[in-house]
């Protein structure tokens, strides 16, 4: 029997109103995550990334469209079961790693203090993720003591992506994890993304990082807030038509459409799409 997949959204739409105004970040973004994937997704600054993963992780509740995480509707959930949800059955690794870490307390703290809510307790689950495992992983071993304030930019990003990994949580999302990094450890990082994902973890992450993008299984392209296209291995590339019936058209074609108006004709099993005669 196939699992229930991990994530299932919806015509998935996040609007960020502050004192200027209104942003639409997604703009109906249709998305299943299956366990056992590894997920990347690609896309421009102010693609939408950022929100995305927020709201995969069950941090940010849609603007509307349908979320459900592990089986839990994100929009309707109280705020203690998705804060329950998160803490035992969700790793994150925010965008910038010092957001999520605590001034007084050492990086062997941050990862036991996860293991507990995890309810791994610091046992290994037998795929060498338990709290004390977690910073060898990440080759931080040797700072185990040390407090936030004395690590590095990229060593605050391995911690974060060591507290993520702890336990071996249902679904890992990470926000541009190596955006830090040296080649070295982001391929750590990556590695050890990989390895949960073979494990049975369903792993999303975003990056405009090209050693991530190209160890993707599945690579998810964001434009302009839209899902616009998906490669999955080595099948071809293919653009995502939404639930609404949209498809987005890559740049380089959409220059052909200067009026932004398109004749669609089908012809036999193709469908044709040309600019429209110019009226005289
Ligand atoms: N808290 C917020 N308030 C207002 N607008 C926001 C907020 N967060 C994001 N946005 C806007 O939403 C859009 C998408 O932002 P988001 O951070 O999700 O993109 P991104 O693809 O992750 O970008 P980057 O690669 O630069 O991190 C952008 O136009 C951004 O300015």
């Amino acid at each position: 029997m196939r699992a229930e997949p991990v994530v299932v959204a919806s015509d998935l739409t996040r609007v960020h109103r502050s004192a200027t105004g209104e942003t639409y970040a997604l703009r109906g973004v249709d998305l299943t995550v299956e366990a056992g994937t590894l997920t990347v997704v690609a896309g421009p600054s102010g693609s939408g990334k950022s929100s995305l993963l927020s709201l995969l992780s069950a941090r940010e509740r849609p603007s509307a469209g349908v979320l459900e995480v592990l089986g839990s509707d994100v929009a309707g959930a109280s705020a203690g079961a998705l804060r329950r949800l998160r803490h035992r059955r969700i790793g994150y690794v925010p965008q910038r790693a010092s957001a999520g870490l605590f001034p007084h307390l050492t990086a062997a703290d941050h990862v036991r203090q996860v293991a507990g809510w995890r309810r791994a307790g610091g046992e290994s689950d037998g795929s060498g993720l338990g709290a004390e495992d977690v910073l060898a992983f990440v080759g931080l071993a040797g700072r185990a003591d040390h407090r936030p304030a004395t690590m590095s930019g990229g060593e605050q990003q391995r911690l974060a992506v060591a507290m993520a990994l702890v336990g071996r949580p249902a679904l890992l999302v990470a926000d541009e994890p190596t955006a830090e990094l040296d080649h070295r450890n982001a391929d750590r990082v990556l590695d050890a993304l990989a390895a949960v994902a073979t494990a049975g973890s369903a792993v999303v992450v975003s990056s405009h990082d090209a050693r991530v993008t190209e160890r993707a299984e599945r690579l998810l392209r964001l434009h302009d807030g839209v899902l616009s296209s998906e490669t999955e291995g080595a099948r071809e590339t293919v653009a995502v038509i939404d639930s609404a019936g949209r498809l987005q058209l890559p740049p380089a074609l959409l220059e052909r459409f200067p009026s932004r108006r398109v004749v669609v004709e089908t012809d036999g099993d193709h469908v044709r799409l040309r600019a429209p005669e110019e009226r005289s």
